[in-house]
């Protein structure tokens, strides 16, 4: 496994090693000791499953309590996927790093406790699967809108169509008003 920070360093893209034969493939998607050492002491407590299809936006999505890590990949198709940093102390407060996830290049992204998560899907469906550090808390959840002109985040959008949103991600607060993390 290799893991890479991005431009946020606390966000971490990670390769698996492919082992390829004449059945198909095989590879090791998440190792606690490696995890660990490479990413932080982090437990898992919860893993979710999503099937979205083309155009379709999820997020943005956090939980104010009760803040959720999420070690995502895509097991069928292609999103982008995007983390934004919701902790006011941080020198990328309200920066964003967007990353392709796919079934073909088999990444994983770490989007950790403080970040707001979503992903477009690109391709005509995706299934979407992620381990979270912190049970789901629908108290405690928060949105922000996609588009908000602040976060100015660079979505590969397909001209032909908005973005498909749920009535909830519709309704997202903008950045300037979202509650955000100490
Ligand atoms: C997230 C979640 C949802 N649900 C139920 C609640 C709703 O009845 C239904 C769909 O939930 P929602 O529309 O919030 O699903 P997404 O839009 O995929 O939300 C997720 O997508 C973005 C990208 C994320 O990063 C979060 O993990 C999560 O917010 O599943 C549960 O029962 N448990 C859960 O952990």
């Amino acid at each position: 496994m290799k893991y890479k920070p991005l431009a946020i360093p606390d966000v971490v893209l990670m390769t698996p090693k492919i082992f390829a034969d004449q059945r198909g493939f095989f590879m090791e998607t998440w190792r606690a000791d490696g995890f660990k050492k490479k990413v932080g002491d982090y437990s898992f407590v919860q893993d979710n499953c999503s099937k979205s299809t083309r155009g379709i936006l999820r997020g943005l999505h956090y939980q104010i309590r009760h803040p959720q890590g999420k070690l995502v990949r895509v097991t069928s198709g292609a999103v982008f996927d995007v983390a934004v940093d919701l902790r006011k102390t941080s020198v990328n407060f309200g920066k964003w790093v967007g990353v392709v996830l796919s079934s073909e290049n088999k990444q994983l992204l770490w989007v950790p406790p403080g970040f707001a998560h979503g992903f477009y899907v690109l391709s005509h469906e995706a299934e979407f699967e992620y381990k979270c550090t912190d049970y789901y808390n629908p108290e405690s959840e928060r949105c922000i809108r996609w588009d908000d002109p602040v976060l100015n985040i660079d979505w590969p959008l397909f001209t032909d169509a908005q973005p498909v949103l749920s009535p909830k991600d519709e309704a997202g607060t903008s950045f300037n008003t979202a509650e955000v993390y100490p």
